[in-house]
This record gives C-alpha cells, sequence and structure tokens, in this order.
C-alpha cells in the first residue's frame, strides 16, 4: 500500500449497473490505498454512473459525454453522425487528461470508454480495461489492442498474455450485517427463506410477469422483489417491492436465493455470497453472452438456469423449496473481495 502518496486516476464505464458498479469498487479500494486519490470519471449522459457517483464517491469529477451505441444494422446512416461524437468525445477527453496528467486510466466497458480508450492511447498514458462477461464486448474488442492488461472474469476470455483472470470485483459491506437487517425491508419471519427477485440493473418485465405466476402459487416463501411494476404485487403478502435498491449486495450478504437475469455482476455476487439462484438469462444479450455467463455457474452447482420462453413454474417452485434458508440469528461476516484486490496488484 502506498498511503502517503496521492494518485490520479481516470475512469469510464458504465450505461448500466454491471458495468459501472466493477469500476466503483476498484475506486473504493485504491481510496483506501492512497492518502489522496484524483478521479476524473467519463461517463454516458443520464445512466446509472452518473446518477450515483455523486453519492457513492463524492469526490470523484464527473465529466459526460456524448458518444452513443452503434446503431444496428451497422451501415444505418446515422452511424456517421455517431463516429463523429466519438472523435468529438475523443478530442474533449485529450485536453482534459493532458492538463490531469493521470497516472493510469482504468476502462470497465459500455461505448462511453471508445473516446476515453483512445484519447488515453494518444497521449501515451497507459490504460487497463476489465470485461466482466465470458465474451468480450465490443468497446473493449476495439481497445484492448492498445491496454496495458485487460482484466477478465472468465478463463474463457483470455486471448494472449495480456489477459489476466482476476475475477469480476463486487461490492461488498465493511461491517457485519446481522440477518435482522431484512426486517428494513418489511420481511418479519427470518426463518423462512428469503429469496431476491430482479431483472439487472435496468429491470425485467418478462422477470415480473413470470414472477406473478409463482406468486398465485407458492405462498410460503419471503421475496423482495425490485420492480417498476410494484402495484401489480400489492396482491402478494409475502412479496415486497422496491422499485431500486441502493446497496443491494447488503441484502445478497443475508438472504437466501436470488432469482433474476444473468448479468456478469450479479452473477460473480451470487457465487460472492454463496447463494442459490434460478437465473433466466436475457436473449438479446451481446452474441447471448447472458446465457454463456449463466451455464457457466451452472456447472458449479446451486444455480439453475431457465430459458425464459419456457419456464417450468412447478420446476422453479421445486428448486426454490429446496433452498436451504438461514436462520435468524445469522450474520454475515465481512470478506475480502479478491477479484478487486488482484486487479489493483497488477496494476501498482
Ligand atoms: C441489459 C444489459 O445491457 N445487460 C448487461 C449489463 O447488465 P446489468 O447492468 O443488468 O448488470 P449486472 O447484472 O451485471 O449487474 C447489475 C448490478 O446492479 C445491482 N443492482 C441491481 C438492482 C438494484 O435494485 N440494485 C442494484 O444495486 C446488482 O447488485 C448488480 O451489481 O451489464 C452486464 C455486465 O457487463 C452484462 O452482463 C449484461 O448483459
Amino acid at each position: 500500500m502506498r498511503k502517503n502518496e496521492e494518485l490520479k486516476v481516470v475512469f469510464s464505464g458504465g450505461g448500466t449497473g454491471g458495468h459501472y458498479y466493477p469500476a466503483l469498487s476498484v475506486i473504493k479500494y485504491l481510496d483506501k490505498c492512497y492518502n489522496k486519490l484524483d478521479v476524473i470519471y467519463f461517463t454516458t449522459k443520464g445512466r446509472i454512473e452518473e446518477k450515483k457517483l455523486p453519492t457513492d464517491f463524492p469526490k470523484a469529477k464527473l465529466i459526460p459525454l456524448n458518444t452513443k451505441g452503434l446503431e444496428r444494422p451497422l451501415y444505418n446512416v446515422r452511424n456517421i453522425n455517431r463516429a463523429f461524437e466519438v472523435l468529438r468525445d475523443k478530442r474533449k477527453v485529450e485536453k482534459i487528461i493532458k492538463e490531469f496528467k493521470p497516472v493510469f486510466g482504468f476502462l470497465t466497458g459500455g461505448y462511453v470508454t471508445v473516446p476515453v480508450g483512445l484519447a488515453l492511447k494518444k497521449q501515451n498514458i497507459p490504460f487497463y480495461l476489465h470485461e466482466q462477461n465470458s465474451i468480450l464486448g465490443i468497446s473493449n474488442k476495439v481497445l484492448s489492442r492498445w491496454a496495458k492488461k485487460v482484466f477478465v472474469s472468465y478463463e474463457e476470455t483470455k486471448l494472449n498474455d495480456k489477459f489476466i483472470l482476476t475475477g469480476n470485483p463486487v461490492r461488498t459491506p465493511e461491517n457485519e450485517i446481522p440477518r435482522t437487517y431484512l426486517h428494513g425491508f418489511g420481511i418479519k419471519d427470518l426463518n423462512k427463506r428469503c429469496i431476491l427477485v430482479f431483472g439487472g440493473s435496468l429491470g425485467s418485465n418478462e422477470i415480473d410477469e413470470l414472477m406473478y405466476r409463482v406468486y398465485k402459487k407458492e405462498k410460503i416463501n419471503n421475496y423482495i422483489h425490485i420492480t417498476k411494476n410494484q402495484e401489480k404485487f400489492k396482491q402478494f403478502p409475502n412479496v415486497f417491492t422496491f422499485k431500486y435498491i441502493e446497496n443491494l449486495y447488503e441484502l445478497m450478504a443475508v438472504s437466501d436465493g436470488v432469482i433474476s437475469r444473468a448479468g456478469a455482476t450479479t452473477l460473480a455476487e451470487i457465487q460472492f455470497y454463496d447463494l442459490s439462484a434460478i437465473l433466466i438469462p436475457w436473449k438479446g444479450a451481446a452474441e447471448n453472452h447472458q446465457l454463456k455467463n449463466a451455464l457457466s455457474l451452472q456447472k458449479k452447482g446451486k444455480v439453475v438456469v431457465f430459458d425464459e420462453e419456457n419456464v417450468e413454474i412447478d420446476r422453479l417452485i421445486n428448486f426454490l423449496n429446496r433452498i436451504q434458508p438461514k436462520n435468524e440469528e445469522f450474520s454475515y461476516t465481512p470478506k475480502i473481495n479478491r477479484a478487486t484486490e488482484s486487479i489493483v496488484n497488477n496494476i501498482l
């Protein structure tokens, strides 16, 4: 650790929680290692990192960029303008980093990272990438040529020696969390199973529809369900709904199971908190990466993967009812997040 030194770093990555939260974990870890950490975070306008960073890490300076994802199919005329946006943003980033003089850049994917990576390359500032999924995302694919190292979460993502398997950083509680934490979410009987239901950081109507059918049949377990359709579930006394839960990882630490999409950061959390899980991969993910993520976890047990077009409700309920619930005495003891540690050690 270099407690007495100062460090300046440029971060970018986002659009979704899956890209943002790994960057946040690294920021928080570095902040503990250094006396003074100066962060500039290049954000996607109006997206999660822009909304959450001011409270998650108030010291960071946020700079929004205009770059948008390419339209599919790629020959769409709008992509000409999108390409110019990347160039304009690249020039903007270059100006800022010339003055800021960061020691390195850390980019976690999402189209916003492309102009940032190109600008860092132009200024000869080393940068590192992190890929959460088993398949390299398009921005990481483009930038990996010039990155100093590419940190990956799955062995099969490695393409050459520059690729290092670190795993996917997850947010972790710093203090012990008792099972009674669930009381704050409306749950009274702590000896009953507590299942977290959500559709990634953006929500999922398909998961809402499916769970509506489950709740009609299954009345024993308690559910904390994150949804934009809270009204729909009012009739179920064992279902506690929320629009978004900031510190979802704290709930993961004291719950029993998860029903969710198969975004990479959610999966890393399921593993870290050793939860049972029912995964329903989102079919729209590039190159079907959610299915690949999910299947690799299924191999490790405690996890079952369903095809969203073909979920047998009885089989799902059967799996749920085999999950061993924690009891009311349970308390989560903080553990070291090896992925974040490994990334930082490979940079410093
Ligand atoms: C639609 C989309 O583009 N999905 C991608 C996106 O997913 P998405 O952003 O949904 O990502 P993940 O499932 O990987 O991560 C979601 C994160 O949001 C957190 N959370 C969620 C709900 C909530 O109320 N509170 C909260 O804190 C979870 O704890 C988790 O840390 O990035 C992932 C990682 O690159 C990809 O694998 C996904 O395919």
